[in-house]
């Protein structure tokens, strides 16, 4: 990010929705106010409010009530569905087990990714074969968050239209072998109160963007700033918080930077927040696009340069856990 920003910018994404099957929504009015405020967070921040997203707020609010009523069971019926490499990191694992830099997160979390057919991918794939494990209480877990999932890919896709109208391209850069086929996590994470302990490290996410879905009424999540101080995202109700992840990092050449963040649960509540990953196809070799070669962000140094998605990662869930 270029800036000490203190807050985070709040951006109401509806005028881009509303054209965004039009292949002229670059000239659309509406659509222009929305890609430059989106072109100013994605440099400044690189994290902003995304609200007037069409996401219905019944289910909005769903998946986060039927989050707390999972991690409300006891700890025998959530091993039920224990997280494993052999089912492809999917599924649930205990406070303590998910690590950052080394030190263990103080959350529990289900674990989610796209399924693909076995051998799709060859080596590369491999260890991301399996079937989510879905609880079967609430009985309504599945079916909710499947209808959550195809509706955050949807505003996903659109959001990165506008993104790419940003960069100066065409609304379609991130279609086709790029992110045509968008690989995605969902992960439903809940973090005990009163732990004065570090909930999630710090780290950047790994894809194109991040759809965070919060409770209300907690301040938990905190974004590094260019200075290094921690800047709190307080929830803003029935809005997502919306970040730039790795592979969007590469492919703008570093014009924007994928933020570090971190999420520190002082409260005494029970805390739950559902981030949704888009990513790019798994397989796809990621690489500055044509229209931003010429130019390049503020913090070029932690620049990846290159990178297969698959690969990234694959390392990086390997590194989350001791197993
Ligand atoms: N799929 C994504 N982006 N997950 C983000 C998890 C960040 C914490 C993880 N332990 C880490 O150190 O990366
Ligand atoms: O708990 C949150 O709000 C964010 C968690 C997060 O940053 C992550 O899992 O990548
Ligand atoms: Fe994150």
């Amino acid at each position: 990010m270029a800036i000490d920003f203190k807050s985070i910018p709040i951006i109401d994404v509806s005028p881009l929705l509303a054209k965004c099957d039009d292949p002229k929504m670059g000239e659309d009015p509406g659509v222009c106010r929305v890609v430059k405020q989106l072109d100013q967070a994605c440099r400044e921040a690189g994290f902003f409010y995304v609200k007037g997203h069409g996401v219905p707020e019944s289910l909005f609010n769903e998946v986060k009530i039927i989050a707390h009523e999972f991690f409300d069971l006891p700890y025998e019926e959530k091993l039920k569905i224990k997280l494993t490499p052999a089912a492809g990191y999917r599924g649930y694992q205990r406070i303590g087990e998910n690590i950052t830099q080394g030190k263990p997160d103080m959350q529990e979390a289900i674990d989610c990714y796209k399924e693909f057919n076995q051998g799709m991918y060859g080596a590369l794939g491999k260890p991301m074969e399996g079937c989510n494990q879905w609880p079967l209480n609430p009985p309504n877990f599945k079916s909710s968050m499947e209808e959550y999932i195809n509706l955050c890919t949807d505003l996903s896709r659109n959001i990165m239209r506008g993104i790419a109208l940003a960069l100066g391209g065409s609304p379609y850069e991130f279609e086709g072998e790029r992110a045509g086929d968008p690989f995605w996590v969902l992960r439903i994470i809940g973090y005990p109160g009163q732990e004065h302990d570090i909930g999630c490290g710090a780290h950047t996410d790994y894809g194109l963007l991040t759809l965070i879905n919060q409770d209300d009424n907690i301040t938990a999540l905190q974004v590094r700033n260019m200075s290094g101080e921690w800047i709190s995202v307080p929830p803003m109700p029935g809005s997502f918080i919306c970040n730039v992840c790795d592979m969007l990092q590469i492919f703008s050449n570093g014009v924007y930077e994928s933020t570090v963040h971190r999420v520190v649960n002082n409260s005494p509540k029970y805390r739950v927040s559902l981030p949704y990953f888009y990513e790019t196809n798994y397989d796809t070799v990621v690489e500055p696009l044509d229209i931003c070669r010429h130019r390049s962000g503020a913090g070029t140094a932690k620049l990846i340069g290159r990178a297969v998605y698959g690969e990234h990662l694959v390392s990086k869930v390997k590194n989350n856990f001791a197993i």
